[in-house]
């Protein structure tokens, strides 16, 4: 049996990459595409590299317009997705690509985002303890922040395990995709090339609270999380690096092996999680396009620290990939259905 799938947001970068991926899924059909100000354009005309849909024509977003079909994907802008969605029935599975249900504190949605909460649906990270029992059979997901995915998968193994203390300090880059396709002129091709700036620094970051909630659910206790976002010239791609003081059990000499042993352990059988060979760094480059996450860990024996590093592509595994790959654990499908593991290069 094929499913309906409408994407709402089509004519933007993580709708884009959800009709990349969708466009090949063997269990879907693809419906409606919606859009704002690019409604009546064909596909072809925004997103000219989804050469199968370019003759299709963006239609205005509504509930009327999504409704009828069995999956709905929302890549929308933030604060559009709660009055969409409750006018969507339950037997339809929404997947919302944007950030109004991720969080599970309501007062930490306001102070990072200062509008009312609108809830909290199963979260779209299934390599998360939990996570997929969670998502099985759920007709409502909210897809994790890109920063939030490369970070959670760098250090969940070590907080799980009890290596490194609940205190986390994260430095990542991200590719000028992450803003969105309409973001200002700080964003121009002369302001970024050549150039790289951090911003939201001091905590001010709006996936600092969806750090803090991921690591701390898998810590089981408070972790606290020092994360500065740094804008990289480059369209695609989160490179992280993350580091947390070893707790005083974790031999800083030679305690490499008892790392590497349970990262090993934790991503042996996910089909998406890369621990990279010893020596081997992760890199944006290799996972272009690819619904991977390279993962590499190293023991810094004089700071006593474990530096763990992450590489995605924001709009594959960081947004669209998580999010057909959300889908396929709703539905009972395989999880790795629709989705590469390879990247583009060079
Ligand atoms: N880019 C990324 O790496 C990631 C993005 N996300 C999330 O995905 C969502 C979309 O992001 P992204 O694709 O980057 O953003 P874009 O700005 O590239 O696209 C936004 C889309 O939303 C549509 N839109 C804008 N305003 C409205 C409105 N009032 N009603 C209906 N549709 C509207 C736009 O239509 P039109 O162009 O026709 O006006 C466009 O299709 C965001 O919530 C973002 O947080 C999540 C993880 C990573
Ligand atoms: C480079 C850049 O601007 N990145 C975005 C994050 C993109 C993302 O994944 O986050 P959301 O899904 O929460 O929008 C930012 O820092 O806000």
């Amino acid at each position: 049996m094929t499913l309906r799938v409408a994407v709402a947001g089509a004519s933007g970068y993580a709708g884009g990459e959800i009709l990349r991926l969708l466009a090949s899924h063997p269990g879907v059909d693809i419906g409606v595409l919606a859009a704002h100000s690019s409604a009546g354009l064909t596909l072809g005309q925004v997103q000219p590299q989804l050469t199968s849909l370019a003759g299709r024509t963006l239609t205005e977003t509504s509930a009327a317009a999504l409704g009828g079909h069995d999956i709905v994907f929302l890549a929308l802008p933030h604060g559009q997705s709660g009055a969409l969605a409750r006018e969507l029935g339950d037997d339809t599975l929404v997947i919302d690509c944007g950030a109004d249900f991720r969080l599970r504190d309501p007062v930490e949605w306001k102070r990072f985002y200062g509008t009312e909460h609108a809830g909290t649906w199963p979260y779209g990270l299934p390599e998360m303890p939990g996570a997929r029992d969670e998502l099985k059979g759920a007709n409502r997901v909210a897809v994790p922040g890109c920063y939030p995915t490369a970070v959670t998968l760098a250090l969940s193994p070590a907080h799980a395990a009890r290596l490194v203390e609940p205190e986390v300090v994260v430095v990542a880059a991200s590719g000028t995709s992450g803003a969105g396709r309409r973001a200002g002129p700080h964003l121009l091709g002369s302001e970024v090339m050549g150039s790289m700036t951090p911003y939201g620094v001091g905590g001010g970051h709006r996936h600092t609270p969806e750090l803090v909630q991921n690591l701390s659910l898998v810590a089981g206790e408070p972790v606290t999380v020092s994360f500065t976002p740094t804008l990289a010239p480059m369209p695609r791609g989160i490179l992280a690096t993350c580091s947390a003081r070893l707790r005083p059990h974790v031999a800083a000499d030679g305690g490499l092996d008892e790392v590497r042993e349970v990262f090993e352990a934790a991503y042996a059988d996910e089909p998406f999680v890369r621990l990279l060979p010893r020596g081997q760094w992760p890199s944006t480059g290799a996972v272009l396009g690819s619904n991977t996450v390279q993962v590499q860990v190293a023991v810094d024996p004089a700071a006593r620290r474990l530096v763990c590093v992450s590489a995605i592509d924001n709009l594959t595994k960081g947004t669209a990939g998580g999010a057909v790959q959300s889908m396929n654990v709703a539905l009972g499908l395989p999880e790795g259905l629709g989705l590469p593991m390879n990247g583009v290069a060079p």
